[in-house]
């Protein structure tokens, strides 16, 4: 007797995704006539008008990130399953043969010859034996890469002529296709073997077993910087590195508001964010090598920016320094994604200790989503039925890129949750995610003085050390009348002298939530050695003390020096002390 399926129905799957395909390919339409344009041929080598992450509009994204989406997913469904899954597994030879023809610079050979070569020729110049070169360029041109023209003869067309060398793609491609994807054929090895299946090190990647050094190690010479320098300009140009100016109100930013770019590389991402906001300043941080190489691409790029000390090179260890204090954003941007949980929450806690209380840590990286939909996800839900909730193919390289991080460095890539979590533990408290594109732009603030608002963070006393920027952050600006309420924070942001019904008296400030029932304060003699100190001395401690046991509160001695010197909320209940 048949039984009545569940599964869901894969006929009115076919014609949703059918449908979502058309209404997506319309939009693209409309927004290339609304630009005066056509829709470019796959046989154009044309650059397009949308042709970079920054210049694509919101609708046009959502457009195209559906019909990447929608066409996998129908094709899987309506396909042979043993067909499709075999066909994944052959996948590999794509970026093995992308290897072959970007070594041999076969984009390069063809350029301006739209009628294309005869493979005969194009083996010659590349030093490669045409039979072999002709069914490489095939099965590429078979997945849209490079056309076919005629009969063994080969032409570029849009994507293979990102394969050019002088096109920074090509530089991703290399370090891709090369050293990753050899790694990567230790990836099971690595996870089975007991002694480094949990690791975290850079020792015991895929990447290590491959290579015999890691990552880090791989490029020290002077020509493997310079391949791994060409990477990154080509992994910016792809993750959109441009989209920094539109997805923030930088517009509403004060004047000389101060951007500190840690583990900024070269500072490619802020020196385009100072191109378009001149009002602002940079400071860039990472390692004194790299340093260097930013002075120079700065003074390349942008020499008046340099020229009128519109930027700042300042070379540090991010584990072990402080960023410049003060600043009014810290700017970290695909950093994280490079360290496991504990290393990353080292760079966080030591930028939380340079912040102001006004400061905002913006961390720019991918941000990950569950393939299923969950009630509580609003961006998932954003994404038509019966898309996968994280837009599946669409976004397929952010999950691709999570293993690969797991692949040369043992780190990874995060969802939202996991970002709130180490930022919390670093001292932050999550204020905002802005949609950037394929990557999320994630706001920050200072963990305790964030839930008090513009008022409370512009009646701070000014810093103890000199602050490199006298603007008061965006969020000061215009503030609001103080309330009731407001003016009892001030007052308990100082540091007191509060004595209780017992007879102790505690010296210490207010941390507690906006509900003041009780007050949490700190005793920096009671606590500062304590069980509860961490390995800084930076945590002393904290009370909570109901309201009815408080006897009097006293602010501190005005001109007497304060046990403490200062005094910073981490996130949550915790607090700093210095
Ligand atoms: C993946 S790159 C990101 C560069 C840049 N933010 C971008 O988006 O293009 C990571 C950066 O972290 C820097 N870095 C690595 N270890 C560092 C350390 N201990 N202190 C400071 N910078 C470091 C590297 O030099 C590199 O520029």
């Amino acid at each position: 007797m048949a039984t009545e399926s569940t599964a869901p129905n894969g006929t009115a799957e076919i014609t949703m995704l059918a449908n979502l395909i058309t209404s997506a390919v319309q939009d693209v339409v409309k927004e290339y006539s609304a630009a005066g344009h056509s829709v470019p041929s796959l046989n154009s080598t044309e650059q397009g008008p949308f042709d970079a992450p920054h210049l694509v509009s919101p609708a046009l994204s959502r457009a195209i990130q559906t019909i990447e989406a929608a066409c996998a997913q129908l094709s899987f469904t309506v396909a042979n399953p043993g067909h499709v899954v075999t066909n994944k597994s052959y996948g590999f030879y794509e970026p093995a043969s992308l290897l072959v023809v970007t070594n041999a610079k076969i984009a390069d050979i063809l350029l301006d010859k739209p009628e294309g070569m005869h493979v005969q020729d194009l083996a010659k110049q590349a030093g490669l034996d045409p039979g072999k070169l002709c069914r490489i360029l095939r099965m590429l041109a078979t997945k849209h890469c490079f056309k076919e023209v005629k009969p063994d003869v080969f032409a570029n067309n849009r994507l293979s002529i990102q394969l050019v060398s002088s096109n920074p793609v090509s530089g991703l491609v290399v370090h891709m296709t090369d050293e990753a994807f050899k790694a990567a054929t230790f990836l099971d090895a690595t996870l089975t073997d007991p002694k480094t299946a949990s690791s975290t090190s850079t020792d015991d990647t895929p990447f290590k077993r491959a290579h015999g050094v890691s990552l880090f190690d791989f490029y020290t010479t002077p020509e493997g910087k310079k391949r791994f320098a060409q990477a990154m300009v080509g992994w910016g140009a792809v993750t959109g590195r441009s989209m920094l100016p539109k997805v923030y109100p930088w517009d509403k930013i004060p004047q000389d508001a101060i951007i500190c770019d840690i583990g900024g590389g070269n500072g490619h991402a802020t020196l385009g964010l100072v191109k378009e906001f001149p009002h602002l300043k940079v400071i860039l941080q990472d390692t004194p090598e790299v340093i260097q190489q930013g002075r120079v691409y700065w003074n390349t790029e942008h020499p008046q920016a340099v020229e009128n000390q519109r930027v700042r090179f300042v070379a540090m260890d991010f584990f072990v320094d402080q960023p410049v204090s003060n600043c009014d954003f810290y700017y970290l941007r695909h950093v994280l994604h490079d360290w496991p949980n504990a290393e990353a929450i080292k760079i966080l806690t030591n930028i939380r200790k340079a912040m102001k209380s006004s400061s905002r840590l913006l961390i720019h990286e991918f941000v990950l989503q569950h393939a299923v939909r969950e009630p509580k996800d609003l961006s998932a839900n954003q994404v038509p039925e019966p898309l996968l909730a994280n837009y599946g193919m669409a976004r397929i390289r952010l999950y691709q890129q999570d293993i690969n991080t797991m692949n040369l460095l043992n780190s990874k890539e995060r969802t939202l949750e996991e970002f709130i979590d180490l930022a919390r533990q670093g001292g932050f408290k999550f204020e905002h995610l802005w949609d950037s594109g394929e990557a999320g732009l994630i706001e920050f603030s200072a963990g305790f003085f964030a839930f008090l608002g513009p008022v409370m963070a512009s009646s701070l006393p000014p810093p103890a050390s000199p602050s490199p920027s006298l603007s008061p952050s965006p969020k000061d600006a215009s503030p609001p009348p103080p309330t009731a309420l407001d003016r009892l924070r001030t007052l308990l942001r100082e540091l007191l002298r509060i004595s209780t019904t017992d007879g102790r008296v505690f010296i210490g400030t207010f941390a507690g939530t906006d509900k003041p029932l009780n007050i949490i304060l700190i005793n920096a003699e009671e606590f500062r050695m304590g069980p509860g100190a961490d390995p800084d001395g930076r945590f002393v401690g904290q009370v909570m003390l109901p309201w009815k046991m408080i006897t009097k509160v006293e602010a501190h001695i005005p001109g007497q020096r304060p046990p403490l010197n200062g005094c910073n909320g981490g996130g949550g209940d915790s607090l700093y002390m210095w």
